[in-house]
């Protein structure tokens, strides 16, 4: 009998964690747990990771650099090293990660498939990227030009601490924050939508714990060639035509930001008034669906050769 793969999900009782724990169940895999009691135990980590094909790192960043420390030294020691999957920002534009966003172009899912250490997008980067780089790739927005992404999450994006203070306190209805402008998530966007120019991000945060929307304004006038809506629509459509999680769907004047809550998929939307030439592009998804722990079960699917044998959520 074939036995199947071993994942270990470091960081398994948090936000992430939990999430991909519950999809973990749709693949043929088994999940290695250690003693909740020892969850932040380097010796029990260590040997779980060394009895695991897969190790999930779903930690804060720190966390994650050190996890990753502790897996060369298994390798440096003559062990063998599990593959890694990081959910974090530690390694999204680090030399010898593959970037884990399988829908980016056509080779990248043979490129997960093929890699040892692979990095979950961010949430945010997920539909900026998503939205940008088929059309940055098509040469219709220059890698140059000024970009402003805005973007709304719910408050799950913040992990356990910003959940308790949300739930404890009913949480502020809306706020704006990043107005440092310089976001964890702008190299990523910056590099995986392969734009030279630096975006400028405001992300902001809704009292709903799920939900995402990022949008892109943009003056079609701007652009290096003359097009429309209708043409960047049908970009959009050629990139993700056979993707069972990205879709494009038809623009409505108005977007709820929970609408996928609950779901593994993205929708992405192309707002048009003609007349100015004026465009807003929309990608909507659940941050902790498409934005992490659906993203993250796709990404296990190809590093260990499984199918989800199911429709995504
Ligand atoms: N929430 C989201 O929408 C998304 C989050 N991510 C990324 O996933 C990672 C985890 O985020 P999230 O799940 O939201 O955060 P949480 O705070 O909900 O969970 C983090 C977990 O890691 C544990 N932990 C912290 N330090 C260690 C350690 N040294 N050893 C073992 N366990 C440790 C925490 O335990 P304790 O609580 O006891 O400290 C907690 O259980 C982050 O890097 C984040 O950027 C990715 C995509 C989206
Ligand atoms: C609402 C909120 O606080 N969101 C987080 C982003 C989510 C996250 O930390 O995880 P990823 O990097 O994997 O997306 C933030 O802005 O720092």
């Amino acid at each position: 009998m074939i036995q199947e793969p071993i994942v270990f999900i470091d960081g398994e009782a948090g936000t992430t964690g939990l999430g991909i724990r519950e999809r973990l169940m749709s693949l043929p895999v088994r999940i290695h747990s250690v003693d909740p009691t020892r969850r932040k135990d380097p010796e029990a980590r260590a040997e779980a990771m060394a009895a695991s094909d897969l190790v999930v790192l779903c930690l804060p960043d720190e966390a994650s650099r050190e996890a990753v420390g502790m897996i060369d030294r298994i390798a440096a020691g003559g062990g063998r090293a599990p593959k890694i999957l990081d959910a974090s920002t530690a390694f999204r534009t680090a030399p010898g990660w593959v970037y884990g966003f399988p829908e980016l172009t056509a080779d990248q899912p043979e490129a997960i498939m093929q890699a040892e250490r692979v990095s979950n997008p961010g949430c945010y980067p997920t539909g900026a990227v998503a939205l940008l780089r088929p059309l940055v790739d098509a040469g219709i927005v220059p890698a140059d030009m000024a970009i402003s992404i805005n973007a709304v999450s719910g408050y799950t994006g913040g992990g356990r601490t910003m959940i308790e203070a949300q739930e404890r306190d009913g949480g502020p209805p809306f706020l704006l924050y990043g107005l440092n402008l310089s976001h964890k998530h702008v190299p990523e966007i910056r590099e995986h939508a392969r734009l030279t120019r630096r975006p400028l991000f405001v992300p902001s945060v809704g009292h709903f714990p799920r939900g995402m929307i990022v949008s892109v304004p943009l003056h079609l006038d701007q652009l290096s060639r003359r097009v429309t809506g209708a043409d960047l629509r049908g970009i959009l459509e050629e990139r993700y035509v056979a993707s069972a999680f990205v879709s494009v769907c038809e623009a409505e004047p108005v977007l709820t930001a929970d609408a996928l809550a609950g779901s593994d998929r993205m929708e992405l939307r192309v707002h048009e008034d003609a007349h100015h030439h004026h465009v807003v592009l929309t990608a909507r998804l659940d941050n902790l669906g498409k934005g992490a722990s659906g993203a993250a079960i796709q990404n296990i699917a190809l590093m260990l050769g499984v199918s989800p044998g199911k429709a995504p959520l």
